[in-house]
Formats: C-alpha cells, structure tokens, sequence
C-alpha cells in the first residue's frame, strides 16, 4: 500500500514537459526511456549505501540518538554567550548558513535577546577577506562568544588560518579560560586539527568519516549552530528521513522523486542545456541557492568517468532569487541562449502576510495593488515568469515547500542530495571527490611556503613569466 509523506515537498515538472505553449518539452517516453538506467542507478546507490559508502543516507536514522547530546550541549551553554562564529567554509558553513536563514527570524541577529529566547546571535564566517574578518571581531565580545571551528578535513587552510587568529585572540582576552570559547567539529582521527583540540581539551563534535562537507548538514556540522539558535532540530531529521525513505522506498521515474529530479536534468544537459538555476521565491531560502550551487558544481563537474575517459561534465549551477532576480536575469533566462533549465522553489504559506493598504484614490493603474498581499503579488509574479518562460520555448520546474518549517527544510536538503547522486551515476562519475579543488590547495600550500611543496612553488612562480597585463600607464 502506498503511504503518503506528509506534509510533503511537491514537485511540479510541467514547465518540463510538451503542452501546447512549448512543445519542445519531453515527451513522457523520453523519460522513460532513461528508466533502465536509473533502476541500475538505484541498485548502485542501495549498494554504495550498505557498504557505508553513501553516509549522508545511512547515517541520518544513527544522527538522531546523537541529537540529544548535541541539543543538551547547546542548551548549556546558550546562555553563556552573547554570540556564536561559524568559522569554516565551503560545505562547513553554507549549509549551517542556508538552514539559519531559511528558519531563524530573517533580521534575527538585529532582534532583542529576549526575541531570541536569549540565545546567541549567529554568524558564519566562511571567508578570509581581512577586512570583514576584522570588522567581525571588532563588533564581537570575545569573551561573550563561542566560536565553533568546522573543518572535515581539518586541513583547509581558510578555516585554520581564521581558527589561529581567534585562539589568539580568546589567549589574550580571557587567559586561561580561552578553551572554553572554541568548539570543534571535525573528523575523528584525522587532520592537523585534531591534535590540537585533543591537546588543548576543547568541546568535539565529529563529523562522520564517509560524509563530505557538502553533504554535511545534516550532522553536528549544521545540527549544532541550529540547535544552538533553537530550530527544532528533531525535525529537521525527520523531514530529511522521510524524504530519504521516499527515495530509497519508491521504484520509478514519475514515483521516485530523485529519480524524476536527475532524469530531468540529464536530459536537459543531453539538449545542450549546461546551466541550472535555482531560484528561491522565498528570501529565506536565498543562501540554500548558495548550498546548492556548491553541491551541484563539487559533485557534477568532473574530467573523468569511472573509467578514467575524458568527460568534461557538470551544468553550471546559477543562484537568483525570485523576485529580485526578475528585474535582474529574467531577461536572459527569456530570451538568451537557451541553455539553461530553471527550478523555481516556492512556499504554499509563508509564516507571515503582508496587506497592501487599501486606498481608493489610487491612479487607476495601481488599483490592481489595493487590498492585496505581498504574498500574492510574489505568487503572481512567480507565476507570470513561469507562463513567459514557457512562451519562449524555456523549461523550468517548481519545487513546492508547504510552508518553510524544518520538517520541509529537511525534506529538501535530503532531497537535493539524493538528486546529486542519483545525477552522477546517470554521468557515470564520482560524485563524491573534489580532485578539481585539490590543485588549488596544493598551489596554496606551495605559495605559502608549507613544507614539502618547494616544487610546486617553483613551478607556479615561474608560470607565466611573460604577463599580459594593462596597467593604467599612457
Ligand atoms: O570541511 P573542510 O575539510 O574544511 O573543507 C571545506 C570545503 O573545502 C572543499 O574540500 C573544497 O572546496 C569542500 O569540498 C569542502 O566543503
């Protein structure tokens, strides 16, 4: 018997699909037709997830005996402290960032303490622009704030740079006490950070071995700094395991809700269309675009297949935000190069209304805005881009959220994740590595002068000896 996942993320392709407005859109049987591929994409995954290898699913049902834990930690020390840093980057501060957005009061770290329960104000740290860097901890009482150090690797040199700069600061401000101010998350047993938290006894959390950052969220990486802001943590797990359960439990192209997300997307790239745009209508869900886009790129683009043939893959993931971006990028999106497929993501009933005020000496042409609501006005203008994309011939499909609530947060985290897996065994590929990124770092390394990296250093100083270079001289 069929069971209904409730209240339930929906999806709605008919942007996708042929109609009278857009016949170049599939055709039912082109999906299809991709379904034997996805049952064996299934049958892989299910495999890769009973050997440990796809964590981010298996271990979601173990997370929450750890949750009490987590939240019993938090709840000690929230009054303690006037402020929480993040202090990570990448899939270790996007997505404690997405999901502080998309469920704390938008203006929250601008609200009364009591407002907020008397809980900490959040920030993210997730770069090493000095400038913002400094200004942070200017506005900041060292001693009123914890800062929760997140790396998985704990190698990564942004967040270790950013970890060495405020452990000298804690040292100098509060003394003896400046443990006390950092927490860390990181893998068990590996990484330079390691050693440290061990030999200067800070809070630990771990981030389980087979998780890469970018499938994180849902482990004390996000779970902490949510817990930390009073989101209902219990929740958001239970949104992302029914979700989870959807997909692993559900055989299918228009049953499996992963399955449909990928076979959509692979056609749309077998069309020549390489970038995908997510476009919240919800300002609340403005950095989940930023979650995704590093979940998408990381993932997808890949030289290689498994067997080691050149590929070249991976849609370019693009953030725009809906309304904002209409007045932006629609422009494009209608009627530039058609080589892009476009999810909308909207929310049924926001957690606010806002009236228009009524007034009825209006000039004529804004009567039409008298008496109605913000939400209506979004509403229609997301619907209006819908029916011009359609027009020109565009594909784009809409992710529905009942309401923006943890339960549906969860939902479409586990969702998206699911999606990006399922899309790299259509690609044939790993879509759990990062090889692309590891050049950078080395060069990093290099140029900083770690040691054991003299040769790469040499060799990057004398790259491009000859530059081109315009320089305001005349
Ligand atoms: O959590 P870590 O190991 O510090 O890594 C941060 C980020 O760096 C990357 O390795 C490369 O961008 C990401 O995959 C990861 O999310």
């Amino acid at each position: 018997m069929k069971k209904q996942v409730s209240p339930s993320i929906v999806i709605d392709y008919t942007g996708m699909m042929s109609s009278a407005q857009n016949p170049k859109g599939f055709k039912k049987e082109e999906l299809l037709g991709l379904q034997n591929e996805l049952d064996q994409a299934q049958t892989a995954l299910s495999s890769l997830r009973d050997s440990g290898k796809l964590d981010f699913s298996k271990l979601l049902d173990p997370m929450k005996a750890q949750l009490s834990m987590i939240v019993e930690y938090a709840d000690n020390v929230v009054s303690k402290y006037d402020n929480f840093v993040v202090l990570g980057i990448g899939g270790s501060a996007l997505g404690p960032l997405a999901v502080h957005q998309a469920l704390n009061h938008y203006y929250y770290n601008e609200l009364p303490s009591e407002k907020r329960s008397y809980r900490p104000r959040l920030y993210v740290m997730d770069n090493i622009d000095p400038v913002r860097f400094n200004e942070l901890l200017q506005i900041l009482d060292p001693r009123k704030t914890l800062f929760n150090v997140i790396s998985k690797s704990g190698n990564t040199s942004e967040t270790m740079a950013q970890f060495l700069i405020v452990r000298n600061t804690l040292r100098r401000v509060c003394g003896e006490s400046y443990a006390e101010h950092i927490v860390v998350t990181t893998d068990k047993e590996k990484g330079n950070l390691l050693p440290i938290v061990l030999k200067e006894g800070y809070q630990r959390f771990v981030i389980p071995a087979g998780i890469g950052g970018r499938f994180s969220e849902l482990t004390p990486v996000g779970l902490l700094a949510a817990a930390i802001c009073g989101i209902d943590v219990h929740q958001l797990l239970e949104g992302a395991l029914a979700m989870d359960q959807w997909i692993r439990d559900s055989k299918g192209v228009y049953s499996n809700p992963a399955q449909l997300r990928a076979a959509l997307a692979h056609l749309s790239g077998q069309r020549g269309k390489n970038i995908s745009v997510f476009m919240p209508y919800a300002d609340g869900l403005k950095t989940m675009a930023d979650w995704y886009a590093q979940l998408w790129a990381e993932s997808l683009g890949k030289r290689f297949d498994r067997q080691g043939r050149v590929l070249h893959v991976g849609q370019t993931p693009v953030k725009a935000l809906g309304v904002t971006d209409q007045h932006s990028q629609v422009q494009l999106y209608v009627e530039g190069p058609d080589d892009k497929v476009i999810t909308f993501v909207t929310v049924d009933k926001f957690k606010e209304t806002r009236e228009i005020p009524m007034d009825l000496e209006l000039p004529e042409d804004i009567q039409f805005l008298s008496g109605r609501t913000l939400e209506e006005l979004l509403y229609a203008e997301q619907k209006a881009t819908e029916y011009a994309l359609t027009l020109a011939g565009r594909q784009h499909q809409k992710l529905i959220l009942p309401t923006l609530d943890a339960y549906n947060v969860g939902q479409l985290l586990l969702l998206l994740e699911w999606e990006t897996a399922y899309m790299g065994e259509l690609l044939n590929i790993n879509a759990f590595d990062q090889p692309g990124v590891e050049e950078g770092k080395n060069g990093t390394y290099a140029l900083m002068g770690r040691k054991g990296y003299e040769a790469r250093k040499k060799e990057i100083e004398e790259y491009g000896e000859v530059r081109y270079v315009l320089d305001g001289m005349i």
